[in-house]
């Protein structure tokens, strides 16, 4: 199945039930208009540079090569890489699509022209889901960016924060080992529940300490439901992202659907944030000492920047971001680190090693340790070598059309950057296939993306703003995982390491584990 016929059928079983005249008229119309604009391209970009589009694959006529995609678009794109070189275009309908592949390509765009590279082209989906495209993932390069950006940095995901709201992130975690631990001896799907586990202790830092008990319990059962709706939506091919002059008929209803999710989510919001104030106005000592990052937003909120100021919609924006930036990336390292682990014994070994030495068995993991786990930072390192969770980075786009390795790449283009091809390109790493965290001991690589050959979290301005987080939440995650249990495979199962490219790059099977104690002292469970 391609990803087109995917679309295909949406379109044909949508709400909105095209007539086959109507469809036939559409057609018509767009064939048309895609000559004229390949015609455009091509003549306005010939008089105006002496230097060519990049090479790409034919494509036909209102599709371009939307029809040939295959869903698991990242080896797709490194297959095309073999053919057409480490820089590529192809059409996706009515825009244009380059596709970077080497350490040298990825440089000029992320490092020598950073600033014109700064943007993004929202889709309907993250448009909707994200208010109108207010938040730091989709706003463009520019004052609004800049300000959400130092928040988030500076305040919300800076080592104080994160240090003062390290109880809302244990207090989940134990939960966690505490389920795992009634599930002793029987299968555990460890990505679900590290899934939940990142989710809850993600909402706890938003607003944990502000709604307690059943209802923090309701409600987070409410915005999980949400946010896996919007999940799907936001991977389901829209017609409107590829010919924007159909967006505003919204053919798939996908936009429709989103603004309703969107909705209920905001709705969510609005009772957290009332309850907050309703807190602060009654002045108890509740209020003051439930810091949590809702708490920190609306401080900052009413201290604002007079130019850029932070308003209420931005600060849920941001909020959106933490969730939708943090849950499912961080919940699919831990899988496939676990993945890989379960299928190196010596890896085991060694962690489990370090471990004891640096925990012991007597005591149980707190995040602290984690500084002092050198083995387990390379175990992470080389997860995220092999599956980064986003093997496109988030698209980039061009605000001028400009060169890159000798081509001209238009203004408004879509740049993906296929890190996922490059962290496993055998020209540069040996054995590129193998899972050895040792070549991660005593490397110069970190997540600082200043290495074109390793940059799982994206890099330069627009490089990912929750890698402290992410790192503390993998990090302590596994560190427990493996420190209170040890883990096999149910009888007769074989682990599958393929892929699945969806928001970001999952296990297609998910990985499920037999959890058995290793500590003695039961209270240690608790
Ligand atoms: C293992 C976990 C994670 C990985 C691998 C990851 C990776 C990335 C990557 C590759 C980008 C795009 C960089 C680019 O476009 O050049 C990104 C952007 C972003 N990430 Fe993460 N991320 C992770 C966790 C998190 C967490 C925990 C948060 C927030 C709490 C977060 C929030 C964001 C945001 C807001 C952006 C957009 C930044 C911008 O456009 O300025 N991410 N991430």
């Amino acid at each position: 199945m391609t990803l087109f016929s995917d679309l295909l059928h949406s379109l044909s079983h949508g709400n909105h039930q095209l007539s086959s005249s109507l469809l036939t008229l559409f057609i018509v119309i767009f064939t048309l208009s895609w000559y004229a604009w390949i015609y455009n391209t091509n003549k306005s970009h010939k008089r105006t540079s002496p230097h060519p589009l990049p090479p790409g694959p034919r494509g036909v006529p209102l599709f371009g090569n939307l029809l040939s995609f295959n869903p698991e678009l990242h080896s797709y794109f490194a297959g095309l890489a073999q053919i057409y070189g480490p820089i590529y275009k192809l059409r996706l309908g009515n825009k244009l699509g380059i596709v970077v592949t080497s350490p040298s390509m990825a440089r000029q765009v992320l490092k020598d022209q950073d600033v014109t590279f700064a943007n993004r082209d929202p889709t309907e989906a993250g448009r909707a889901a994200t208010y109108g495209g207010s938040d730091i993932a989709w706003t463009s390069y520019g004052p609004e960016w800049r300000m959400l950006r130092k928040v988030c940095v500076l305040k919300l995901l800076s080592n104080t924060t994160l240090d003062s709201v390290y109880t809302l992130r244990r207090k989940q975690v134990r939960e966690t080992v505490g389920y795992l631990y009634s599930q002793v001896g029987s299968p555990v799907n460890i990505g679900e529940q590290m899934f939940l586990t990142v989710l809850n202790a993600t909402t706890n830092m938003l607003w944990g300490g502000t709604v307690e008990g059943e209802e923090r319990s309701r409600l987070g059962a409410e915005f999980r439901e949400v946010m896996s709706k919007m999940m799907e939506i936001s991977v389901k091919p829209n017609i409107s992202d590829f010919y924007p002059g159909l967006a505003r008929f919204d053919l798939q209803g996908i936009k429709r659907q989103m603004d309703g999710l969107a909705q209920r989510f905001d709705q969510i919001f609005d009772a957290i944030i009332d309850q907050r104030l309703k807190i602060d106005e009654e002045g108890g000592s509740k209020g003051k000492d439930s810091k949590d990052f809702l708490a920190f937003l609306l401080k900052l909120k009413d201290e604002g920047d007079s130019k850029t100021p932070l308003n209420m919609t931005k600060a849920k924006a941001l909020l959106m971001d933490m969730v939708v930036g943090g849950t499912d990336t961080s919940s699919n390292t831990i899988e496939f680190a676990m993945a890989e682990i379960m299928n190196n014994p010596e890896v085991m070994r060694k962690t489990q090693q370090e471990l004891e030495t640096v925990v012991g068995k007597d005591n149980i993991v707190e995040e602290f340790h984690i500084h002092n786990l050198p083995y387990l930072r390379a175990v992470m390192k080389e997860t995220l070598r092999l599956h980064p969770a986003l093997p496109f980075l988030v698209p980039h786009c061009p605000s001028e059309t400009c060169i890159v390795g000798g081509y001209t790449i238009p203004k408004g283009s879509q740049v993906f950057v296929n890190v996922w091809a490059i962290q496993r390109d055998p020209s540069i790493w040996k054995n590129p296939l193998n899972f050895d965290p040792e070549r991660f001991l005593n490397s110069k690589w970190d997540y600082s993306g200043s290495d074109f050959n390793y940059f799982p979290f994206g890099s330069g301005r627009r490089i990912c703003v929750g890698v402290a987080m992410a790192e503390r939440m993998v990090m302590y995650s596994l560190a427990t995982l493996l420190h209170s249990f040890d883990w096999k495979l149910p009888q007769g199962e074989e682990l599958d390491f393929t892929e699945k490219f969806g928001i970001g790059l999952k296990k297609k099977i998910p990985l499920v584990g037999i959890p058995t104690p290793r500590l003695i002292d039961i209270s240690l469970y608790e």
